[in-house]
């Protein structure tokens, strides 16, 4: 059902140094800042070869990830992204395997534009999984 790997976020305390961390450290293409206030964060993408990295930083006052970021003050591997072809074929699969679809089990446009959908990291090994239909 899965197919590629379309991200892996990284929880980052401070987005501009992280952002410039990549850039000259690592060499790598980095994208601009981009707010998503449906999903309480702002995102910076960093396009690899063959994936992508979602730098996230809180945006908001309820946002998402504040609680993993009071945990892991220095940052941290926030979850991986699938493709799928169908997320409410994907959805209903997991839903009848007991996996809980995070928010109202409904898709919201991701920052790509396309829907997405997580899943409960304590039914998925300890990580938070991201489907999006491509
Ligand atoms: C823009 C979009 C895109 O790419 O298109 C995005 O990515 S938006 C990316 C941001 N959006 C999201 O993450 C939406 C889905 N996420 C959520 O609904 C939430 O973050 C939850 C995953 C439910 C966690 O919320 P919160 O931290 O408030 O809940 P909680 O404190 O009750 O956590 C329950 C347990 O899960 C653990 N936990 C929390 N976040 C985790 C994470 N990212 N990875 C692994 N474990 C995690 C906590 O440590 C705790 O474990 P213990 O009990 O053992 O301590
Ligand atoms: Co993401």
């Amino acid at each position: 059902m899965i197919g590629r790997l379309n991200h892996v976020a990284i929880a980052v305390p401070d987005l501009t140094a992280a952002a410039e961390q990549y850039r000259t450290a690592l060499g790598a293409k980095v994208g601009a800042p981009q707010d998503e206030p449906d999903h309480g964060v702002t995102v910076i993408f960093i396009e690899l070869p063959n994936t992508k990295i979602e730098l996230l930083y809180p945006l908001g006052e309820n946002s998402p990830i504040n609680g993993f970021l009071e945990k892991n003050p220095a940052g941290g591997i926030h979850h991986i992204c699938y493709e799928v072809d169908d997320i409410l074929a994907a959805r209903d699969q997991l839903l009848k395997t007991g996996a809980r679809v995070l928010g109202t089990g409904e898709p919201k446009i991701g920052a790509h534009g396309k829907p997405v959908l997580f899943l409960h990291p304590k039914d998925f090994n300890g990580c938070l999984v991201e489907l999006e239909q491509v």
